[in-house]
Order: structure tokens, then sequence, then C-alpha cells
């Protein structure tokens, strides 16, 4: 896997928004995979600059997002739609009809998680997936345990995710205990990676996924077997790495 290890926060997302901006400016058909919680918001916010002021074009582009809460319609203002819309879809000019997150509230949820992995290999499948990681190491809603054959379905939100997410909601009774999440092997299929990490908090997950062995129990240590992955981490992530891997 690449390390990159970044200024600091502003610098990160400038870096990541570049990627992306750069994949679609030579695809532009690209099929993007995106992700929510707090990291990527700059690299969002970077992304919208990038529309306005440089003109990059989402016209022909489609996206699939990671992972959405079961029991939330899209409209719920803590659902990863809601999420989506506010930080970048109203933004820029990526057409709504091509924009995928997974419906949380489908009446039939195995139908649903079915239906998105479909969805994502009929669209020739995903070009650059961006990726955030839980302090457990988990990607997506993939926690622990998560292995290299999961594809799209309901998962069990661990308690540290659960807690780790109640920022967002009123009080944690609130928080979802499962989400619709793709797989690991849905990440694995995708051409390209890059995961962003930011803060002392991640520093151990960080760690484990790039220096400790490739486990189910680190979710993102998975991504060691992946050809195309760039990490971009601020120092405060990279703390807990060792030397040899910073150079
Ligand atoms: N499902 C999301 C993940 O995709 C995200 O990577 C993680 C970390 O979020 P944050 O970036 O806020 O630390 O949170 C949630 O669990």
């Amino acid at each position: 896997m690449k390390l990159v290890i970044a200024k600091d926060y502003e610098d990160l997302s400038k870096q990541a928004a570049r990627l992306i901006a750069e994949e679609v400016t030579r695809h532009p058909s690209t099929i993007l995979g995106l992700a929510t919680g707090g990291t990527p918001v700059g690299m969002y916010q970077e992304l919208i600059a990038l529309h306005k002021e440089e003109g990059i074009d989402f016209s022909q582009a489609t996206s699939f997002n990671l992972d959405e809460y079961v029991g939330l319609p899209g409209h719920h203002p803590q659902s990863y739609r809601t999420y989506m819309e506010d930080n970048l879809f109203t933004h820029i000019n990526l057409p709504t009809d091509k924009t995928n997150i997974p419906r949380g509230d489908a009446a039939d949820l195995g139908a649903e998680c079915k239906r998105y992995e479909q969805a994502i290999a009929a669209s020739g499948g995903i070009d650059i997936q961006v990726l955030g990681i839980g302090n457990n190491g988990h990607i997506g809603f993939n926690e622990p345990g998560s292995t290299k054959e999961t594809t799209t379905r309901v998962v069990q939100l661990t308690e540290s995710t659960i807690q780790a997410n109640a920022r967002y909601f009123h009080k944690i009774e609130e928080v979802p205990t499962q989400a619709v999440s793709m797989g690991i092997q849905t990440i694995l299929g995708a051409k390209k990676i890059i995961l962003l990490a930011s803060g002392k908090a991640k520093a151990e997950a960080v760690h484990s996924m790039l220096e400790g062995e490739m486990t189910p129990d680190v979710p993102a240590s998975l991504l060691q077997q992946h050809p195309n992955v760039t990490v971009i981490v601020d120092e405060e992530a990279a703390s807990a790495l060792s030397a040899k891997t910073r150079n």
C-alpha cells in the first residue's frame, strides 16, 4: 500500500480531492465509491471548490456509497443519504439519479443488498473507492470479523462504533444498531482505493492496517492484498507507525 503523510487535515483533504478530480477528468464516466463520517468532509469541500473554480465536471460520473443505517429513510437528518446531499451532491453536477446509496428502509433488506451488489457489477465496477477507517479498524461498516468473501449485507454495529457515531444523534439510543454495508469483497473489487485517516484516535488502527497481519479482526488490514491502495494520513494518525513504514 502506498502511504502519504500529509502536513495536516487540510493538506490531506486537498490531496485526496486531487486524486478524485484527476480520475474524473481523465475518465468522465468514472464510477466513484464514496464514504461518510467526519474524515472525508474536508475532501468533499475541496471537490466542491474544484468543481466551482476549475470546472471539474461530474455530469457523466456515477457514485455508489459504502453504507447506510438500517431503519433510516433517505430523508432522515442522520441518514447517509442526507449527509451526502448536504456535504457534496447538492453542490456539484453529479446527476441525482446516478447517485447510489443502499436503502436502509427497504422492506426486504436481503433483496436490497443483492440489488445493490448487482448494480455495482452492472455499472462495470468501482473505479476509485474512498474509505475512512473506524477506531477498531472497520471500513464501511465492516466490523471486526468481516472476512474477505463478504458482499453487501446487513451488519450489526459494535458498541464502540455506536458510541463513536453517537455524536451525530441527539442521544445514543437513537443510533441504529444495524447497517447495510458493502462487503470486503465489494470494496476489494474497486480498481483503486484511497483511505483517509486523521487524528490521534486513528493511530492504532492505521498501525494495525499497515504493519499488522492481514486478519478479519482488523478489516482494513485486508486491503494489503489490493494492488492499488493509497493511504493518506495526517501526522497524528501516522504517529504509531515505525520509521521504516514512514519512509
Ligand atoms: N460507516 C462509517 C465509516 O465509513 C467511517 O470510516 C467511520 C469513521 O468515521 P470518522 O471519519 O467520523 O472517524 O465511521 C462510520 O462508521
